[in-house]
């Protein structure tokens, strides 16, 4: 048997030393970091609003770049998407930002079908996730994940309350996407009219039980700043790309007659909140949450769909192999129905053609023995009409017989008068 004695050092016996780097498990999270760095980054963002509403100018704004190309019609027919794809680079940061803009969007007079272009999108998105995953093959390495991880739903500045159109888009797509309000251009409102247009916004969502992103408070480090910016929806935005002189600095804003509205300054606008809240501290929690929540709902609604389950009738639990057995089991037997069904059916014609025919072939032959029938009739009176005729035939010629040794030669009698007068 072993003993162990525990030793108990005195603390003058301690030697401590000093650490110049990291040991253990304690690295952990700097091998995510690398990895990660390495890997690069990418995010989805719909923009969802009006044509000219200032979609463009915020994403650039947004990313300090000149994304924006010409502007777009307000006389498409139906609402449309434009998606673009950039690689953009922040010290030794990669993104690919993803960038899906409605095109045409409230400019139909019907807007009862402007939200399903936006709906098809991000279901197409999960759906080519989804294709993925089920693939025996996968490469998620190389794949380039669209899935959409935020909405930003621009409201117009109309400093009233929402359009029905924004009530029905948003409705339809909270439980697929994270959506983040925002008022936009909203330095055509004035502060007083902007809080009480908020507050109405906020209401009308309520009301209308409409889901928008909430940033998440559960996470200690950023539990307070989150908590409070919820409070600061929907965030009234100002977009520009332009420089103006404010003092000695050179600050982004927009020139007006009566001032500069500075897009950085926390007092002018929330687009510090915005970006901030976008960029800096939920940027993962929303990839987080469209994976888990959006893409799960979306994946759970598929595969149930296609008759997998996770229990069986007896709720006990079912595995994915008993699943696909039962499945096949299930579509063999609605094979052998369906034959037996379509044999019954076929065997049913082929008696009715048959009997068709039958009765067809009766009434044929019918008509056959009458036709004989007559023909026969009509030969038997031909053959008694030519008996009678032949008949006649002989008795003519027996009459001529006998009427011609009664008279004298006629023709012997003219010759000789014939002469004479010669
Ligand atoms: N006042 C004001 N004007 C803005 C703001 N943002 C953009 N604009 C102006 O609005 C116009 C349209 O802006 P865009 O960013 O092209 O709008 P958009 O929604 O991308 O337009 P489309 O892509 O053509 O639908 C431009 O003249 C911008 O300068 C803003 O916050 N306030």
């Amino acid at each position: 048997m072993i003993r162990y004695v525990l030793y108990q050092p005195r603390e003058d016996d301690l030697r401590c030393l000093t650490l110049f780097g990291h040991f253990g498990f304690e690295c952990l999270p700097h091998q995510l970091v690398n990895r990660s760095i390495q890997q690069g980054f990418s995010f989805n963002i719909l923009c969802v609003g009006e044509t000219g509403i200032g979609k463009s100018t915020l994403i650039d704004t947004l990313f300090n770049t000149n994304l924006k190309d010409k502007k777009s019609s307000h006389f498409y027919s139906n609402v449309g998407l434009k998606i673009q794809t950039y690689e953009l680079q922040e010290s030794n940061v990669q993104l690919k930002l993803t960038v899906v803009k409605t095109v045409g969007y409230g400019d139909q007079i019907n807007k009862e079908a402007s939200y399903q272009p936006i709906v098809d999108y991000i279901d197409a998105q999960f759906e080519a996730y989804l294709q993925e995953e089920l693939k025996i093959r996968r490469s998620f390495l190389e794949y380039h994940d669209s899935r959409i991880h935020v909405c930003l739903y621009f409201i117009s500045p109309t400093g009233h309350s929402l359009k029905s159109l924004d009530l029905l888009t948003m409705k339809t797509i909270d439980s697929k996407v994270n959506i983040i309000p925002l008022i936009a251009k909203a330095d055509t409102i004035s502060k007083s009219d902007l809080q009480i247009f908020k507050c109405k916004i906020m209401s009308e969502l309520a009301h209308n039980g409409i889901q928008i992103y909430q940033f998440p408070a559960d996470d200690e480090t950023t539990a307070h700043v989150n908590s409070s910016m919820n409070e600061h929806l929907p965030f009234a935005v100002v977009g520009s790309m332009e420089e103006v002189k404010v003092g000695k600095r050179m600050v982004r804003g927009r020139q007006y007659p009566w001032g500069v509205l500075q897009v950085e300054n926390e007092n002018h606008c929330d687009f510090v909140k915005l970006r901030d809240m976008l960029l800096c501290t939920n940027m993962e929690d929303l990839k987080e949450q469209t994976h888990r929540q959006h893409y799960e709902r979306y994946r759970c609604y598929k595969l149930l769909k296609m008759g997998f389950t996770d229990v069986g009738p007896d709720n006990q639990p079912i595995s994915f192999q008993e699943t696909y057995e039962a499945k096949k089991q299930e579509f063999y037997d609605r094979c052998l129905r369906e034959e037996e069904e379509l044999k019954h059916r076929f065997m049913q014609r082929v008696n009715e053609k048959e009997a068709a025919f039958k009765e067809a072939e009766k009434e044929l032959q019918d008509k056959f023995e009458h036709l004989k029938r007559v023909q026969q009739e009509k030969i038997m009176k031909l053959e008694e009409e030519r008996r009678q005729l032949e008949e006649e035939i002989i008795e003519f010629y027996k009459m001529k017989a006998s009427s011609e040794t009664l008279q004298p030669p006629v023709c012997t009698n003219l010759r000789k008068d014939k002469d004479r007068r010669k």
